[in-house]
């Protein structure tokens, strides 16, 4: 019987497994009336053993409150489902009102549940080979807040640049990391639209040629280059031209690597008139997924070496029941905010060990050599 973690999270719910933004209006509203109880079974918890088939229950007039250890993946929460409902029913019984305003449920979270695995039950149910982020919305509520906090600090306002084919996600997950650091949002392809008046993308493209529409592009990442705490979602072909590059690399380069088969589900999803460079007129509807997959492949061939220039790089791909469409926002957030912070920390340390410089004085003041010294890891080839 393993005992209880220090660490003790309060959520209000039924046992099934949500994300938990969907119980937050019911969980303030129980927390508020249940505060007093809620931490006693707290107190009780933290010196208590308890595995997950022992939840703890406990009632007084007023409240009750269930305790039970927190579920890091839905299987799981299935199973405690079961294995707790016999609490529940007579208590439902019994009252009156909605479930929901009369039971707190007191989770117990793995210690450190930011970086741990989910153990014992939990882990049999658990897929070792999905990250744990990736299954459990809790733990990846609370690693986006961690690194909200680490990047905050570490990035003192550096921008972030987003860069990838049509269909990745640089806009979606652009404006969701802005929001999260608080930084300004900027879609080019959404700049230059403004700058031309009632015309999309497309019509500029058809109305002025390529060229025209690369130079805005170029224009405008020149222009939004001085400043800092930015997120830019860039357009899919940015990358090409290098003088971009030296704009863009004012900041930190993200690259969103999806495969061309989820990005042409993805754009024609969303609609074959918008992307001028997929699709010419007279595509029907029924070929536009093999011709659209045909010229992502070719695009994503021609620019990867462009791409490739990029300091971050963040895989799109989904597991399980997210195989065909890819990472979900929040965990592609998840890890794009998890590579700009290890690409910082690695920065950091290289720059550190770039600071040692050694002044080889075995030679006479003309061949003085002032050079750095070399990496502890690799040690200078003798001469
Ligand atoms: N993680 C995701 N899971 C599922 N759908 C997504 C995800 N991210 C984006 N999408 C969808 O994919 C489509 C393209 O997204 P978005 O416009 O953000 O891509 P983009 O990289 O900015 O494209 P473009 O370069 O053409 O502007 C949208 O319909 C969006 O809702
Ligand atoms: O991949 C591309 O070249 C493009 C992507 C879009 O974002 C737009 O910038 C435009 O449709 C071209």
């Amino acid at each position: 019987m393993a005992s209880f973690p220090r660490t003790i999270q309060t959520r209000c719910i039924s046992t099934s497994y949500k994300p938990r933004r969907d119980c937050r209006a019911a969980c303030r509203r129980i927390l508020e009336s249940r505060h007093n109880m809620a931490a006693s079974m707290r107190q009780q918890l933290a010196s208590r053993p308890c595995s997950s088939t022992a939840a703890r229950f406990s009632s007084s007039s007023s409240s009750r409150v269930l305790a039970a250890p927190r579920c890091h993946t839905p299987a799981a929460a299935r199973r405690q489902q079961q294995l707790l409902q016999p609490l529940f029913t007579p208590l439902q019984q019994q009252q009156q009102q909605p479930r929901r305003q009369q039971l707190l449920v007191v989770y117990a979270a793995a210690p450190d549940s930011a970086a741990s695995q989910p153990a014992g039950e939990d882990a049999e149910s658990c897929d070792p080979n999905i990250p744990a982020v990736d299954q459990d919305f809790d733990l990846l509520g609370a690693e986006v807040k961690r690194l909200q906090e680490a990047l905050g600090d570490q990035l003192k306002g550096c921008s972030i640049y987003l860069i990838g084919m049509m269909g990745t996600g640089k806009s979606t997950t652009g404006k969701m990391l802005a929001n999260t650091l608080k930084y300004a949002f900027f879609d080019t392809d959404s700049v230059i639209e403004l700058a031309h008046p009632g015309e999309s993308v497309a019509d500029i493209f058809k109305k002025y040629g390529e060229d025209y529409f690369r130079n805005c592009e170029s224009q405008v990442l020149k222009e939004l280059a001085p400043y800092k705490n930015l997120v830019v979602a860039t357009g899919g072909g940015a990358v090409s031209r290098p003088k971009n590059w030296s704009y863009m690399h004012n900041g930190i380069v993200a690259w969103l690597q999806g495969a061309p088969e989820l990005l042409a589900r993805r754009v024609v999803a969303e609609g074959i008139e918008k992307r001028p460079l997929l699709f010419g007129d007279g595509v029907s509807e029924d070929e536009a997924y093999s011709i659209s997959l045909q010229k992502l492949q070719q695009l994503l061939e021609d620019r990867t070496k462009y791409y490739e220039n990029a300091d971050v790089f963040i895989d799109l791909r989904g597991y399980g029941k997210d195989e065909q469409s890819g990472a979900p926002t929040a965990v592609v957030l998840h890890r794009l905010m998890q590579a700009v912070h290890e690409k910082i920390n690695q920065t950091e340390a290289e720059r550190e060990s770039r600071r040692q410089f050694t002044i080889d004085r075995a030679g006479e003041v003309p061949s003085l050599k002032v050079q750095p010294s070399p990496h502890p890891a690799q040690p200078a080839a003798e001469e």
